[in-house]
């Protein structure tokens, strides 16, 4: 039985830049080590294939660990796999579709960018956290619009479900967000600007 009370703390994304295939179960499991227990797999690029047998390993990897293991985008890998849960948003496959293939248990969440009436509306549908952002320039997503940090007052005064930030989290940056009391803070470059895993999520941990 999934534990969604590990729902809190930094969940850490892959990415097909600064996590390549080949170092990626290593990255990932010195980021278990450090104390994380909430993984995404995130790519846009590698074939369905090559995604399934990496979101195997990763699983497994996660299950050793006792983390959970989310899949961006990709139902159809979730659903194969067996995946602990499932990331959309709102140019991917629809929360309601997800929910009716994956079934009550597992874990999805939803993209609600500076949304807080889409938040509510798949809080209520049943999502399992719904996350915000960006709320500072992402390196990874510099397309990504600037969102007002004030709508997790709001959404913490209105949503029962765990909420997450996301976009240009840093050690710097993370301190402006922390007086929201938010669930999760999902990063990606933060954690893997440089080879120091360990002692990046150190410094990050030390600000929530
Ligand atoms: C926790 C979390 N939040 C946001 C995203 C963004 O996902 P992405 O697929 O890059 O963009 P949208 O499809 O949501 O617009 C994520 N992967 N994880
Ligand atoms: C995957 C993603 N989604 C975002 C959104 O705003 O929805 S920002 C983002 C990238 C997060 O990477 P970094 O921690 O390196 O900024
Ligand atoms: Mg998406």
């Amino acid at each position: 039985m999934l534990n969604k009370e590990l729902l809190k703390g930094l969940y850490v994304l892959t990415d097909a830049t600064l996590t390549p295939d080949e170092i990626m179960l290593e990255q990932v499991e010195r980021v278990l080590k450090s104390g994380v227990r909430v993984i995404q797999y995130r790519d846009k690029y590698t074939s369905s294939e090559e995604a399934e047998k990496q979101c195997i390993r990763l699983q497994a990897l996660c299950d050793v660990y006792e983390a959970i293991f989310i899949i961006d985008d990709r139902l159809d890998i979730a659903y194969r796999i067996h995946a602990d849960g499932l990331h959309v948003g709102e140019d991917d496959v629809s929360y309601e579709e997800a929910r009716a293939l994956l079934g009550d248990d597992k874990i999805i969440g939803v993209s609600c960018y500076g949304d807080i009436e889409r938040a509510k509306k798949y809080a209520n549908l049943g999502a399992d956290y719904v996350a915000f952002g960006s709320f500072f320039p992402s390196p990874t997503k510099p397309h990504a619009k600037i969102v007002d940090p004030e709508i997790l007052k709001q959404a913490k005064e209105q949503l029962s479900v765990p909420i997450c930030a996301i976009g240009g989290i840093t050690e710097e940056t993370i301190e402006l967000l922390s007086c929201y009391d938010i669930a999760m803070y999902s990063l990606i470059s933060a954690v893997y600007k440089d080879d120091a895993i360990e002692e990046n999520l150190e410094r990050l941990h030390a600000k929530i």
